[in-house]
């Protein structure tokens, strides 16, 4: 029997792109220490998107050093089914895939629950959301880019809520994330439209006092939710 529904609550997970990347198990620390739910790990390949960052190996170094964490990863590459059993051996919780680099999205969602991962599906700005319909019941949470993917510290495209106003109408118990330049200008069009997993980067981790930045965004979506 399949569990009983609940109601998505608010969660805040850091993005880790715009940190020292020279110190990110010091960055991480200080995220979850800050009052992060989780931790949103920018996974880029060169392909998919036009920027380089980290792979499995070093997932699984930073999984020790933060072993409470949940690690969401944000996977912006071109073949998503290569790095599934990578990515769970080395710790990850969640995969989130693009809809756009798959030609075979059940399949790929199969995959990654049977390699012990939560499933994220993502869509970017330029990717209608009934896309992703289809493919609502194999996932645990869609991520609506307000971005275009690639680069952290981007300006937030206010008009991708539509996109989350219809999924949180035709899903109500369904985890929305909503990633690419939130912060405290912007957070307040996320919690309207419904969202409940906010991806935050370059607005917490260059703040001075990133508690305080990660307990207004919570703030600000657990009133909307209520
Ligand atoms: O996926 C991403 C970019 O592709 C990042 O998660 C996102 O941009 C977070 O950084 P910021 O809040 O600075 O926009
Ligand atoms: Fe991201």
């Amino acid at each position: 029997m399949a569990a009983p529904a609940q109601k998505p609550t608010c969660k805040i997970g850091p993005s880790i792109l715009n940190a020292d990347l020279s110190n990110l198990q010091e960055s991480c620390i200080k995220m979850m220490d800050s009052g992060a739910d989780y931790l949103h790990l920018d996974v880029m390949d060169g392909h998919f998107v036009p920027n380089l960052t980290f792979g499995h190996p070093f997932v699984k170094c930073l999984r020790p050093k933060v072993p409470e964490a949940f690690f969401d990863m944000h996977m912006m590459v071109s073949d998503p089914e290569k790095w599934v059993e990578p990515m769970a051996d080395a710790g990850a919780n969640q995969y989130t895939f693009h809809i756009e680099a798959t030609e075979n999205a059940k399949a790929l969602a199969r995959q990654i629950r049977e390699a012990g991962m939560k499933v994220g599906i993502g869509i970017k700005p330029g990717t209608p959301v009934d896309v992703v319909v289809p493919y609502a019941d194999e996932a645990d949470m869609i991520l609506v880019m307000t971005v275009e993917p690639g680069f952290g510290g981007q300006k937030f495209m206010g008009d991708m809520m539509s996109k989350v106003k219809f999924l949180r109408e035709k899903f109500p118990d369904m985890d929305i994330e909503v990633d690419g330049g939130i912060g405290p200008n912007t957070i307040d069009a996320c919690a309207e439209a419904g969202a409940n997993m906010i991806v935050s980067g370059s607005a917490v981790v260059n703040a001075e006092n990133p508690e305080a930045v990660i307990s207004l965004l919570r703030g600000r979506v657990q009133n909307v939710l209520q």
